[in-house]
């Protein structure tokens, strides 16, 4: 690189966004920061997972009844402590918190916006070093600025959200977020300890060779899914090849789709009757997100997922997410069966 040019940062990114919107508060840009800052102390940890103490389970269950990490506490701990401290933040929903919290201080009962969160994402993958992520929500509150939050302020439609994205702890370390204008994608540079914009205005390509979903559920899903697998499935070499891709993290799935395309899917099955992945906290941000890169989310042949109402905040959702022509592919196949 030509040393005269210069990678902005999160923070000089979010600044000159403001320059160019005069009408906007800052409210938004500080709270992204906000979270980029716990992002980047969760990294600090995942990075030594195997020399530090944080590998292994904490040795409970969380409100699904799944068991906690030590790595899902450590994330849920340090990101509800920014959000706390954050005069932009009166509230925050988690994964492994079995109610919202709100923020009871005079500035954070004065401030709009309420985050919902996976602070960990791709559990099982902690302690195999393969990618893990974060995963954030925000909305504007809908009760009175100055009260506390309350809890039809986190289960509002996705297509109501202010800003959604995530974090991944990958090979390298990744913020990518959109707002309601676009989609950017930072890189965490170590040696200044900044999210550098690495990935400005990224759009999904509409058509890829990649599709993902755990095919070790194939045969417990209903027949027009394992259909509609199948066409992603070569009988003979004259067929079209698509490449199979599973990495057991939504964030990393995510990640990929956006940067290769592909299609992403989570359907219903056997135990999971509602499907497997989190409404609130996953799959609403993850649509948001790739629908402003030009992605298509459903959940199923016709309900887009971003129109569903939550009913409550742990709700599961089946998930078919990604490129536009290969989620409308799928879609006349479901559709037909
Ligand atoms: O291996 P399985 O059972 O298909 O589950 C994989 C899915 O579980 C998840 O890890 C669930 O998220 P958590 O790790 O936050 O519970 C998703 O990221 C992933 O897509
Ligand atoms: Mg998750
Ligand atoms: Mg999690």
């Amino acid at each position: 690189m030509n040393h005269k040019e210069r990678v902005m940062t999160l923070d000089e990114f979010t600044i000159q966004e403001l320059r160019n919107y005069p009408g906007a508060t800052g409210q938004l840009s500080g709270l992204l920061r906000d979270i980029g800052l716990a992002a980047k102390r969760v990294n600090v940890e995942v990075n030594k997972a195997g020399i530090a103490d944080i590998l292994g389970e904490v040795g409970k269950t969380n409100v699904q009844g799944e068991s906690v990490k030590k790595l899902d506490e450590f994330a849920n701990d340090q990101f509800i402590a920014s959000l706390r401290t954050s005069i932009y933040c009166c509230g925050v929903a988690s994964e492994e918190e079995e109610n919202f919290i709100a923020f009871t201080d005079e500035h954070s009962r004065k401030s709009k916006y309420v985050v919902l969160m996976d602070p960990l994402d791709g559990s099982s993958n902690i302690d195999v070093n393969v990618s893990i992520g974060t995963i954030f929500s925000v909305y504007r509150r809908l009760s009175p600025e100055g009260e506390e939050c309350n809890l039809e302020d986190f289960l509002q439609p996705g297509t109501q959200q202010i800003a959604a994205g995530y974090i991944i702890y990958g090979s390298s370390t990744m913020m990518v977020y959109a707002t309601r204008r676009s989609v950017q994608g930072f890189t965490l540079d170590p040696s200044i300890g900044e999210f550098c914009l690495s990935h400005p205005n990224l759009k999904c390509p509409p058509e890829s060779d990649i599709f993902s979903v755990n095919m070790g559920y194939y045969h417990l899903y209903d027949e027009n899914i394992r259909h509609s697998i199948d066409h992603f499935m070569a009988r003979n070499e004259n067929d079209r090849i698509y490449r199979h891709r599973f990495v057991g993290c939504m964030v990393a799935e995510i990640h990929r789709t956006l940067i290769q395309g592909g299609i992403f899917m989570y359907p219903a099955f056997g135990k999971w009757k509602a499907g497997r992945l989190r409404l609130c906290y996953e799959c609403n941000p993850m649509s948001f997100l790739m629908e402003k890169a030009g992605g298509v989310a459903m959940a199923n042949g016709r309900q887009r997922l971003l129109e569903l109402k939550p009913v409550q905040l742990h709700q599961r959702v089946p998930i078919f997410i990604g490129s536009k022509n290969m989620v409308d592919t799928w879609q006349d196949i479901v559709n037909k069966k």
